[in-house]
Order: structure tokens, then sequence, then C-alpha cells
């Protein structure tokens, strides 16, 4: 092989496994062991290249001539066929020059790996392969442990004519050459040299059969002319050779290398160091180059014999070498067997974790696919929940929003009857509660009038004890007056006494002077004394004239209150108010207003005539007294106050208003310096008068109105008014009337009545409406009861005087008027009707007529002070407005009537004491 070539192959087949490089060295020494496998101590002179070794495969010569080219094609073959050969022939140089990167090439020295131990190397091509690969390759190795030295000698021994010397030397020596002589045209030497016995074993060898022997790369690259070149001179070389006579031809053994030169090469140069065993021995090189050339036969065949003799000679050397070789060589298969073994245990580790690794890369594959399809399965069961959770939630939102539908329907209906019951509560309530504030304002109207009666009460509590402390005062002034006065009188005393001690003395020395002159001093006493008793005759005459004379006035002045009439007939005409304009006062003239009025002139209300014209009629009243528009109620009360004695008398008197609404009926009546309170004063003065005189007097009030021909007590509990009942009882014997279960008020002082008109005043504004005024709507009657009894001459009298306030007079129409209205005005009229009746009737004068008293609650009440013994005092109340004029001429009209009624004579109710 020429050094283009092994550097070819080097280059082609270079290892690139860097981390298997020991075993790739222990391979490479393996290979290298073909020549560097030596004995210790002579491994320098063994080592050979590798690179002579040739495929024991055969080529057909005919199809293929041997060139050189296809003669290293072999080698070529293999590389090609398997690269790790070539690979390992190429390294074995570099690996040797390296013997210290492995401790084991060290311990078995350059070389000494031997071919066995060629396994595949630890590299990435894995277990498989190095299994395949060391079966199916040729590998040395197994051919050192396959070939038999029978073996060897079997392939040497087919060379007829070889002297077994010869043979047994080239056998022992592991040097052969081999001339084919099948074929003229197979011209393979092989020059070998086995490790131990021929080392060449055609069975491992590339397989027979035809076979490129021609590197592809030299095919292609190699220029034809040069290929021919080369081809022609092998041919050449291998004719010379078949002529030369079937004879062993002699190698001339070449000088080995030393260890020290193939390191030395191998750090120069990473060539093999075949070339250095080559140039230095100078055998195949100049033996191919020897047979090159023309050899002069005999002379030739000299040399060859010389040469042939220093081959067995060396042969011999070599076979004592062998010797020894063959022992390193048991020594290294021990050791290759260890190796082997230990490479089997590891290989089988390698296979047990490999096969480990696979199945556990088979398990995570398992489980990584059986986590893929869970993960899968997952995904869709995720994807089918998701689904059926969607349809769900759907669902759900539906039926949720059907429920909600539903629940606000019935939330709106049960809203709607809530507001509707809610609504008919909150009327209910506000009726409830209107009623509530009515009762709670009647209450209340109630309680304040109560307050302001006990107020007024305690005011005149209080009135009176400031009135008793004033008094008390006043005593003490009195007192303190009278002890000053005491005092000063008592140094008077002193004063006079030292005064009157000499009067004394004066009046002793007077004594004696008198008791001279006695008896004109008795004459003088007696005298004294029947002027003293004269004065108290006359005296005594005179108290009794005096009652005779208060018992005459008693008689005149009932005789002038007969004479005057016993029904008299007072007209009074109101002022006009503030509001009322001055174009609405009705024209009223007074024509003897500077005296006495008796006389009213009214002008009527216009009337057309048939002709057209338009006139007022004048029309004049006349009455027994007629106060105008200036009067005041105390002149209207010195006209009655005598009427007022006349109860005091023991008579019954009977004072009315009458008029229209708003007439000044009640102002007459009931205001503070009205008629009833003027009167109360006026009683008790007279009684108080009378009391000189032996009377004493009781006074009894009540309060009473009459209103739809029901009696109620306005001094009473208001809450009773239109509910209590009360009759009306007469004691026709006594001529007293009495009415049942009606309040009684002692008037004890003047003061009290103006308590009864406020009572009365508030309990008939309890009972008001606005639509019912009812001072306006009955007739209220204040009695006053009076029983006087005079001490000294035993009179008793009884008198009644009744203070009346009729109702509004002014003719109401029935028509359009219902219910208690319709009662009030049905009520009042037929009483008034009936007061106008009885004063009818007892104008007519018939003694035992009938007097229609029981027509109305108001006459029958009044049935005892309405003619007969009493005294009755008829006002005729005058509105001076312009639109009450038709009222007001009816009101005179039926005053007049009244006026013109001749009551019989009122008898006194008096008695004389049973005593
Ligand atoms: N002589 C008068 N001087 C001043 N004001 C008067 C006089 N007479 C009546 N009035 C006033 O006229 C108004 C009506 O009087 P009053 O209420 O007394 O009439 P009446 O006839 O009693 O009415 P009713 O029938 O409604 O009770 C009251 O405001 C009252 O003060």
């Amino acid at each position: 092989m020429d050094d283009e070539n092994m550097h070819r192959a080097s280059t082609r087949s270079r290892i690139p496994q860097v981390g298997l490089r020991e075993l790739n060295s222990a391979t490479t020494n393996a290979r290298s062991g073909m020549s560097g496998i030596l004995p210790p101590g002579t491994i320098a002179k063994k080592a050979i290249s590798p690179t002579r070794t040739k495929s024991t495969s055969t080529v057909d010569t005919k199809r293929q001539p041997p060139t050189t080219r296809s003669a290293m094609g072999a080698p070529k073959t293999h590389t090609r066929g398997n690269s790790y050969t070539s690979s390992t022939i190429t390294r074995s140089g570099s690996t040797a020059s390296r013997p210290n990167n492995s401790n084991f090439s060290s311990t078995m020295s350059y070389g000494a790996r031997p071919a066995s131990a060629m396994a595949r190397p630890q590299t990435s091509l894995g277990t498989r392969r190095l299994h395949s690969a060391s079966t199916s390759m040729a590998r040395p190795a197994t051919s050192l442990e396959h070939h038999t030295e029978d073996h060897a000698a079997s392939i040497l021994g087919k060379r007829k004519g070889m002297p077994k010397s010869i043979y047994h030397t080239l056998h022992h020596s592991s040097w052969s050459i081999t001339i084919p002589e099948e074929s003229p045209h197979d011209h393979h030497v092989k020059v070998s040299r086995g490790l131990s016995h021929g080392a060449v074993n055609p069975e491992s060898s590339t397989p027979p059969g035809p076979r490129k022997e021609v590197s592809p790369k030299l095919s292609s690259h190699t220029p034809p002319s040069l290929q021919r070149k080369k081809r022609d001179a092998n041919d050449r070389f291998f004719h010379s050779v078949r002529s030369l006579p079937q004879s062993k031809v002699p190698i001339p053994s070449p000088a080995r290398p030393t260890a020290t030169d193939f390191r030395s090469s191998s750090k120069k140069s990473r060539r093999p160091p075949i070339p250095m065993f080559l140039s230095k021995d100078s055998t195949v090189t100049d033996f191919n180059y020897s047979l090159d050339t023309e050899w002069d036969l005999e002379s030739k065949e000299k040399t060859m014999e010389e040469m042939i003799a220093r081959v067995f000679t060396r042969v011999n050397q070599s076979g004592q070498e062998s010797q020894g070789l063959k022992e390193a060589v048991e020594v290294y298969k021990v050791r290759i067997t260890e190796l082997e073994q230990s490479r089997d245990s590891i290989n089988e580790k390698n296979m047990k974790l490999r096969v480990e690794m696979d199945s556990l890369a088979q398990q995570l594959h398992a489980a990584e696919s059986a986590l893929r399809d869970a993960q899968r399965d997952q995904e869709i069961a995720l994807d089918d929940l998701e689904q059926r959770h969607r349809i769900e939630l759907e669902t759900m939102r539906q039926d949720n929003k059907k429920e909600m539908d539903s629940l606000t329907d019935r939330h709106e209906q049960d809203i709607r009857s809530l507001k509707r019951k809610f609504e008919t509560e909150v009327a209910e309530e506000k009726a409830a509660r209107v009623r509530e504030l009515g009762q709670l304002t009647t209450q209340s109207a109630m309680d304040i009038q109560r307050t302001e009666i006990e107020l007024e009460k305690k005011s005149r509590e209080i009135r009176a004890a400031q009135a008793q402390i004033q008094a008390m005062r006043t005593d003490m002034d009195r007192e303190m007056k009278t002890t000053h006065d005491l005092r000063h009188n008592l140094d008077t005393v002193n004063t006079n006494s030292v005064a009157l001690e000499s009067t004394i003395r004066a009046l002793k020395a007077r004594i004696e002077f008198l008791e001279g002159g006695r008896e004109e001093q008795s004459q003088a006493f007696e005298h004294c004394n029947q002027r003293m008793m004269d004065a108290l005759a006359e005296t005594e005459a005179t108290k009794e004239k005096l009652r005779r004379e208060e018992t005459l006035r008693r008689k005149l002045h009932n005789q002038v209150q007969e004479l005057k009439g016993n029904i008299r007939v007072f007209c009074r005409v109101r002022p006009p108010l503030n509001s009322e304009p001055s174009s609405s006062i009705a024209p009223m003239q007074y024509p003897d207003e500077t005296e006495d009025a008796k006389e009213i002139n009214v002008m009527g209300p216009e009337e057309r005539s048939s002709l057209g014209t338009v006139s007022r009629k004048n029309n004049t009243f006349t009455f027994d007294r007629v106060f105008g528009p200036s009067s005041q109620n105390t002149e209207v009360f010195d006209e009655i106050s005598q009427l007022v004695q006349s109860a005091l008398d023991g008579y019954n008197v009977c004072i009315f208003c009458y008029g229209q609404t708003g007439s000044g009926k009640t102002y007459t009546m009931s205001s503070q310096d009205g008629m009833i309170p003027l009167a109360v004063h006026q009683i008790y003065e007279t009684a108080q008068s009378l009391e000189d005189k032996g009377w004493r007097y009781t006074m009894e009030g009540n309060f009473v109105e009459v209103y739809n021909e029901n009696l109620n007590d306005l001094l009473g509990n208001p809450n009773e008014l239109d509910r209590k009942k009360h009759e009306i009882r007469h004691d026709m014997q006594r001529g007293k009337t009495y009415i049942t279960d009606i309040t009684t008020v002692k008037l004890e002082s003047p003061e009290m009545v103006e308590t009864i008109l406020k009572n009365a005043a508030a309990n008939r504004s309890v009972a008001a409406t606005k639509a019912n005024e009812r001072s306006s709507r009955s007739h209220s009657v204040f009695i006053l009861k009076l029983n006087g009894e005079n001490h000294i001459t035993g009179e008793r009298s009884e008198g009644t005087l009744n203070l009346v306030d009729l109702a509004g007079s002014e003719r109401l129409s029935h028509s359009g008027v219902t219910g208690d209205r319709l009662k009030e005005t049905q009520n009042i009229n037929r009483s008034l009707s009936s007061l106008g009746d009885v004063i009818a009737a007892l104008g007519q004068g018939k003694d035992g007529g009938h007097i229609p008293y029981r027509n109305s609650k108001l006459t029958y009440l009044l049935q005892f002070s309405l003619g007969g013994n009493s005294k009755t005092l008829m006002f005729v109340m005058v509105s001076p407005l312009q639109a009450h004029l038709s009222e007001t001429l009816t009101s005179l009209k039926f005053a007049t009537k009244v006026h013109n009624t001749h009551i019989g004579t009122a008898k006194r109710q008096a008695r004389v004491r049973d005593s």
C-alpha cells in the first residue's frame, strides 16, 4: 500500500468519537497488533505496518486485472465495507503515539493489545451494531480466536513445493507470502503477518464473490492514464512472479522498528510506521521494486536463495522469538479473555441498563401517552361538562327568568292588593282620626271651659283672699290706729287724771257744796228722764210708721206696675255694627227721642202702585218704651228694675227678648251689663237693704234651654245636652214650676251670676255647629227664684224672675229645608206662635178661659210667669239693617199685638208667717 492510499484510508476512516478513545485505542492497538503485539522487550523489532495485511479473499484477475489499485482495493473494500477496520488501521499509529493516554496501553505496552480486543468501541453506534459488527466483520481478533495452526497449515500447505522448513519458518514467524495459482490473473501476493498462526482467516474475510476492488474514490478521481499505467506495472509484476518456479519466494525479513522509532515516528507524523519499516529494511518496497525490474533469473535466483537463506535464518530467529511471542500471546489471551468477560459483563450491564432504559422509556412513553390520553379525556370531559354546565346554566337562567317574572307578577299583585288595603285602612284610619280629632277638639274645648271656670273660681278665691287680706290689713291698720289712739288717750287720760284729780277735788268741794241743795238736783233728773222716755216712744212710733210706709210702698209699687200693665213691651233698636255700612241701614225715626220715647217710625219697603209710582210706607209703632241705637243697657235696666223689685216683692216676673237673629237679644239679656247681671246685682243690693227691715232672702238660679221642644240643663254636664230628659212639673196650688234633674245654683254673691252665664254659654257652644248657631235656634231661660222672709213681721215672699232669650223670630221657610234644620224651624215657629197665642189668650182676660200653655215647652215652662199674678216684659229687638226691614216690620207688628194685650192683675206671692 502506498502512502497515498494509506493516507486516504486514514482520512476517510477517522474515528470520530473522542469520548471512546480508550476503547478505540484498544482497538487500534489490536489492529496495530498485527505488527505491534510483541513479546515484552521485542516490540520494536516486531513492529510492522498493518496496512500490509490484505484480505485473503481472492479476486478474479481475468475479469479484473490485478493492479496496484486492485491490490490496494482489497483493504479498501474492507475499509469501504467496514470502515471500522480501515479506521483502526489508520489510527494505529496515532494511537500508538499516545500510549500514555491509557493505563491499559501502558500496562500492556505498545501494541500489546490483542486483536481480539478489537471489539467494537463503545461508540454511539450502540450495542446492537457493535454486536452485528462483531459478528459480520472480519475481525482479526476473531480470526485469532478461531484460527488454528492446522488451518494455517492448510493454507500454507497448499503451496506445493515449499520446503517444510520454510513452511515451518513462515508458519512460526507469522509471515506468509501466498501466490495464488488457480488463476493466472489472480496475482495477489499475500504477504501477511499473522499474530500467531498465519493470522489470515479467509472465512472471516470478505465473503467470496465478485468484488469491486478498485476504490470508487480512486476510480473516480485518478486519471485513466495513470490508472492504466499502474495496472500495467502490476501486470508486469505478477507476470514476472508467475514466471518464477513454483517455490516459496523468500522474503527478506525486514528489520523491525523499535518502539522508540514507532513512537518518534508517530510523534512526528501521523503517518503509519510502515514507511519507516519499509524504508529501514528495504523489504517490500525494494522487493516490489526488484520484481519490477528485469531480472537475470539465475543471478536473481541466487540472490533469492541468499535472501531466502537470510530469511530462513531470520525465520529461525523469529521462531525463537515467536515462541516467546506465543507465551506472551497466551498471557494476552488470558488477559483478553478476562477483558472480554469484563466487556461482556459490562455489555450485559449495558444491555440490562439499556433494556431498563428502554423499558423505562417505554413506560415513560406509555405514561406520557396515558397522560396525553387522560388529558384528552379530561379535556373532552371538561368540554362535555362545560357544555352541560352551559346548558344547565341556560336552563336555570330561563327558569329563573320565568320564576322571576311570575314572582314579579305576584309581587305586583300583592303590592296592588296591599296598596288597596293600605288605602282602605288609611281612609278608615283617617276617618277614625278625624272622629277622634273632633271628639278631642270637643273634649279639649270642654276642658278649656272647665279650666277657665276653674281659673275663674280660683281667681275669685284669690280675689276674695286678697280682699280678706286687704280687710285684715285694714283691720290691722285700724287696730294700730286704735292702739295709737288708745295710747294717745292713755296719755290724755294720764294728763286728764291729774286734771281729774284736781277736778275730783273740786267736785268733792262741789259735792259738799251741793249736798246742801239736793232737792233741786232731783227735780232736774226726773225732768231729763221724762224727756228721754218721750223720745223713745216717739222713735218707736216712727219705725212703725216706716214699716207701714214700706208696705204701702209695695202696694203702691204693685199698683203702679199694674197700672203700667202686666205685660209691657219695650222696643230696642241696636246700633249698626262697624262692619255694616250706613247705606245698608234702614231709615228709622224716633219722634219723641228727647223724652221717654215710646214711638218708632220705620219706613217700609218701596212699593210700586198700579200707576207705577214708587212709594214707601211710614210705619209708626208705639210701645211702653222705645230705645234707640244710642241707648245703653243701664238705661234699659232702669226701666225694668222696678220689675226686678217686684220679683223681690214676691211676684213672678218674665222678661223676654223677641226679635230676628242678630237684632241684639243676647246682647241685651246676657252681655256683661245685660239685664241678667244687672238684675242679680240689684236683687242683692235690695236684699241687703231689706235686711234692716227684717227681710232675709235666698236666691237660687237655673239656666235651661228649650231646643227642639226639649229642655236642656245649661248648667249641667255638657255631654248630657240633648240627651238627658228633663220634665216640667207645676205645683198648681203654690203656683210653682219645677224641672226634674235640673242643676240649681245658689247665688250667694252677685259675682256668681257671671259664672252661671259663662257656663251656660259654653254648654250652648259645645252643642253648636257652624251650620247651626245654637243661640239662634233655641230659647234660653234664666230662672232666678227669690225667697224672702221678714223675721220682724213674719212675712214671706216667693218671687221668680224669668229672663228669656228667644230664638230668632225670622220667618223660616219650610221649603228647601230638610232633616234637623226642618225640625228646628218647625219647633221655633211653633213655640213663638204658641207664645203669641198664650199672650193673646191672656189678653182676652176671660177668667177660667183656656190658655194654651201646653202648646209648646216654652209657654208651658213660663206658665206661672205669663199672665195671672205675673208681670211680663217683652223686648222687641230691631235690626237697623235695610235687609232685615221686612222682618223688623213683622216683629214690630207682633210686638204691637202683645202691647195691645191687657193681662189681668198680678197677684203677689206672699204669705203671712203661720206663727
Ligand atoms: N245695643 C247694642 N249696642 C252695641 N252692639 C250691639 C247692640 N245690640 C246688639 N249688638 C251687637 O249686634 C250683634 C248681634 O247681637 P246679638 O247676638 O245680641 O243678637 P241676637 O238677636 O241675640 O242674635 P241671635 O238670635 O243669633 O242670638 C252682636 O255682635 C252684638 O254685640
